[in-house]
């Protein structure tokens, strides 16, 4: 339509102008047709002759001209009119031979004749060459180049690939990491050699596609790169993205894309680079799964040697200090007392008539009993205090910073709980069952913590002779005194 709208204004005009002379020179024939009626009717036909004489003399365009009746005759003529109106249909006007009727009292008389001049010669080109020859010919030729834009356009969106130069293409395909270049609309209009060969698929089979839909595993919502480099125009770089192949494999690449920009930095497109990071990505994971299981491995080793550890310190039946850990506890308070100058002090106990219990109650009530000793001990104990099962049912508490008379009101303390406490742990017992407590600290120069515990033990020895159920404070040999009863 354009195209025709166009011929139109061009040959359009060249048939108007034409169409303009051929009415102004029909007007001029009836101007004079007007005036040879008026002197037709006074039978002036002298006039009129003249008139035509000065006609052809003075308009270069008009060749003759002639006044004929209705009979065929001349009745004036000028500029060799016969020769010049030869072969000429009566009554139809033409661009050159113009004619007009004459009437006399209402009755046609006769016509004027006018020869214009031949236009500029007519070449036969000329000749075929009318307007709406020349239009049609407009419309062919214009036609035919719109369809040629139009098909070029239309193969190239058919064929993306072509805006990008083979050299370039070539050059590209050298690499050995897989480059792909996307249009503003994320279709595929390169893809090199390394990239079509990681996925298996044909380079042609590739363009137009959209690179977002060649099987990426994607998160709901996901943008992908060479996308979101498109819209925020910044790189996207070290994005890993899993591509899934027909056969059921998985690629992992490390994808890093840069927005194509136009000089008005609009986004024409964008190039992603796809390396190829499976390998690495499995290694990985098994080493990740190696060190995860190495982990295992180490706290289950820790925590077995947590319990190797309860174990060797710990005694089966109470969860004290077994007598071992015990001591290597008192050799290390003692060096840090001598270190420090505090005061160490020890406390050795043991149930009084614990044969009776066995004997009365039977092993296992003795074994609650002790148990239950061992339990009032520790919960009576703060921060560092350490209690140990020294044997059988005797016990040794280590209490650092502390002094022998501190020592001796903590084991009043414990003997009385246990005095009220222990009978109450099993339903068979039906006695009160006693302690008796030995006590004594660093502050009576003990040598050694073999010394102190030694000390301690002599004085519930003193506790045991001067009648149980009672706290003894070391005091040298000669002179133990009780401290409580
Ligand atoms: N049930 C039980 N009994 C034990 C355990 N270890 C030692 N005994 C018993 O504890 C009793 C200790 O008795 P003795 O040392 O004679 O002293 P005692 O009867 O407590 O009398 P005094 O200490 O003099 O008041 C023994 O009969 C041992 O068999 C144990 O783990 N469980």
């Amino acid at each position: 339509m354009s195209i025709f709208l166009t011929g139109d204004l061009f040959f359009g005009n060249r048939s108007d102008v034409l169409r303009a002379t051929m009415e102004s020179r029909q007007r001029l024939c009836e101007s004079l047709a007007v005036q040879f009626s008026a002197l037709v009717a006074s039978d002036d036909i002298e006039t009129i002759d003249l008139t035509l004489q000065n006609l052809v003399l003075r308009d270069g365009e008009i060749s003759s001209a002639a006044l004929r009746t209705e009979d065929g005759k001349l009745q004036a003529e000028s500029g060799n009119h016969r020769e010049r109106w030869a072969d000429v249909a009566p009554g139809k006007s033409t661009m050159t031979h113009t004619q007009v009727p004459i009437f006399k009292n209402n009755q046609r008389w006769g016509t004027v004749e006018v020869r214009f001049a031949d236009a500029a010669p007519v070449s036969t080109v000329d000749r075929y060459l009318s307007p709406f020859v020349m239009l049609a010919l407009y419309i062919s030729v214009a036609g035919f180049f719109a369809y040629a834009f139009f098909m070029k356009r239309t193969l190239k969106h058919l064929d993306p690939g072509a805006v990008i130069p083979d050299r370039v293409k070539s050059a590209l395909d050298v690499l050995t990491e897989g480059v792909v270049v996307v249009d503003s609309k994320g279709q595929i209009v390169l893809a090199n050699a390394a990239f079509t060969e990681k996925i298996n698929a044909n380079s042609r089979q590739l363009l137009g596609k959209r690179l977002a839909q060649l099987g990426w595993n994607l998160e709901a919502e996901q943008t992908v790169p060479w996308e979101l480099a498109m819209q925020t125009g910044e790189s996207q770089l070290d994005q890993q993205m899993q591509l899934k192949m027909a056969d059921g494999t998985v690629l992992t690449f490390q994808v890093n894309s840069s927005p194509v920009q136009d000089e008005k930095s609009k986004p024409q497109g964008a190039l992603a680079t796809f390396d190829d990071v499976t390998e690495i990505v499995k290694k990985n994971v098994q080493l990740s799964d190696m060190v995860g299981e190495l982990q295992q491995s180490r706290d289950e080793v820790n925590r077995k040697n947590e319990e190797l550890k309860v174990l060797a310190e710990r005694d089966s039946l109470t969860g004290c200090f077994n007598r071992r850990a015990f001591f290597e506890r008192a050799y290390a308070e003692f060096s840090e007392a001598e270190r420090s100058g505090s005061e160490l002090s020890v406390i050795m106990m043991d149930i009084d008539f614990f044969k009776a219990v066995n004997d009365t109650y039977g092993h296992g009530v003795g074994d609650d009993v002790i148990k239950e000793v061992g339990r009032i001990l520790e919960d009576g104990m703060r921060g560092a205090e350490v209690v140990g099962r020294y044997g059988g049912e005797e016990f040794c508490v280590l209490l650092p910073a502390t002094d022998s008379a501190q020592a001796a009101r903590i084991g009043e303390r414990l003997r009385h709980e246990i005095q009220e406490k222990v009978w109450l742990c099993d339903s068979r017992i039906d006695q009160k069952i006693t302690s008796s407590f030995g006590v004594t600290s660093t502050a009576d120069s003990a040598e050694s913590a073999d010394a102190l515990v030694d000390r301690a033990d002599q004085a519930l020895y003193e506790s045991k002779e001067s009648g149980r159920n009672r706290v003894m404070v070391w005091r040298r040999p000669a002179e133990p005194e009780a401290a409580a009863s």
